[in-house]
């Protein structure tokens, strides 16, 4: 239906092939570019591929919840090309994950990524091969943001460069005491390019992404709280009987969200995205469809033979 309606407004106002093209390509892959771009997906991947290093680790639990955790503490979980492939082939897993509800992304050992992996951003250094594994990660990125779960990155330590754009990649973020998320891309001489500038200006508005970005400013819970890219702060506690890890305080954060059944989880996810992406008319018609698939369905009827008062 949302396909059907975009064609209609493109040809009514005369839309560029191009264009529609792209737009129709961009709602059902869930990617922002495809050959029609000049992205070679293979070419990609194989040139990621050579720089190997850590791993993307995907756990996915009965509670709904799965911990997505980026592994590479060696290099303070830095992004090697192998683990962008990774990353990717973790998106598949979790979009074809039908009991999925929710989702933690974190780093391993403490902290949270420190961006590219510098020895492969200095072997890749020519402009077309960074805006081709700039397109990698802005379709992956743009595929977890778009998963139909409600994810959360918990921050420890720090998020540096793409490691920052991973965080604006989540629905929304819990910074533990001491962490900091910069986006130090303008002290290296870049900007951001995995999609977290356009994420940024959505999350905390125009006026603080140009601070966070002209100014690399390093922000702390504090800051993030204020600025709203940040939704809450964790206090790690000392490791004792009873002690709640920081990851379990995220899961049990999210928890709240994700109560429920799957499908209307999911649903929820699917309304808010379509609200936030789509054109208005676009966004109601999603909206009437996702309707379409909880209406009368299992929690729907369960509920209703319940009697609910909504005290
Ligand atoms: C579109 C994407 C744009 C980008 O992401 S550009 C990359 C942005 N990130 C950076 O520039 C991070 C540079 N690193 C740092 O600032 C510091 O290493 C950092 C993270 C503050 C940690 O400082 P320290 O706690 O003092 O630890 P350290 O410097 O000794 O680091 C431990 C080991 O990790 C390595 N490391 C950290 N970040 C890395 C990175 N991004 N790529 C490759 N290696 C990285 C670092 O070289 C060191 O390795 P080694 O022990 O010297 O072999």
């Amino acid at each position: 239906m949302v396909l059907c309606a975009l064609r209609r407004q493109l040809l009514m106002s005369g839309g560029r092939c191009g264009t529609w093209t792209r737009l129709l390509q961009r709602q059902s892959s869930g990617c922002v570019y495809s050959g029609t771009d000049g992205f070679n997906h293979q070419e990609i991947r194989e040139k990621l591929l050579a720089f190997p290093g850590g791993s993307i680790d995907l756990l996915k639990q009965d509670s709904g919840i799965a911990v997505l955790t980026i592994n590479n503490p060696s290099r303070m979980n830095a992004f090697s090309g192998s683990m962008m492939v990774d990353l990717e082939e973790r998106v598949t897993q979790l979009e074809n994950w039908t009991d999925g509800k929710g989702l933690v992304v974190q780093g391993a050992a403490e902290t949270f990524c420190s961006g590219s992996d510098l020895n492969a951003v200095r072997a890749i250094s020519n402009p077309q091969d960074g805006m081709k594994m700039c397109m990698f990660m802005q379709n992956t990125l743009t595929r977890l943001l778009r998963l139909p779960l409600i994810s959360v990155a918990l921050v420890e330590g720090r998020a540096l460069g793409g490691g920052a754009e991973l965080t604006t990649a989540c629905d929304f973020r819990l910074m533990a005491s001491g962490s900091v998320i910069q986006f130090v891309h303008k002290h290296m001489g870049l900007v951001p390019g995995w999609g977290g500038a356009a994420r940024l200006v959505c999350i905390v508005g125009s006026q603080n992404a140009l601070k966070l970005l002209g100014g690399a400013v390093k922000v702390d819970p504090e800051l993030g709280l204020h600025i709203g890219l940040s939704d809450g702060v964790l206090e790690a506690q000392q490791e004792a009987e009873g002690a709640v890890t920081l990851l379990q305080q995220a899961e049990n954060w999210l928890s709240r969200y994700t109560k429920g059944a799957a499908p209307v989880i999911q649903a929820v996810k699917k309304v808010v995205l379509s609200g936030r992406e789509l054109p208005l008319s676009d966004a109601l018609r999603t909206e009437k469809d996702v309707f379409g698939t909880v209406w009368g369905g299992p929690a729907n009827l369960q509920a209703l033979a319940s009697k609910p008062k909504h005290k």
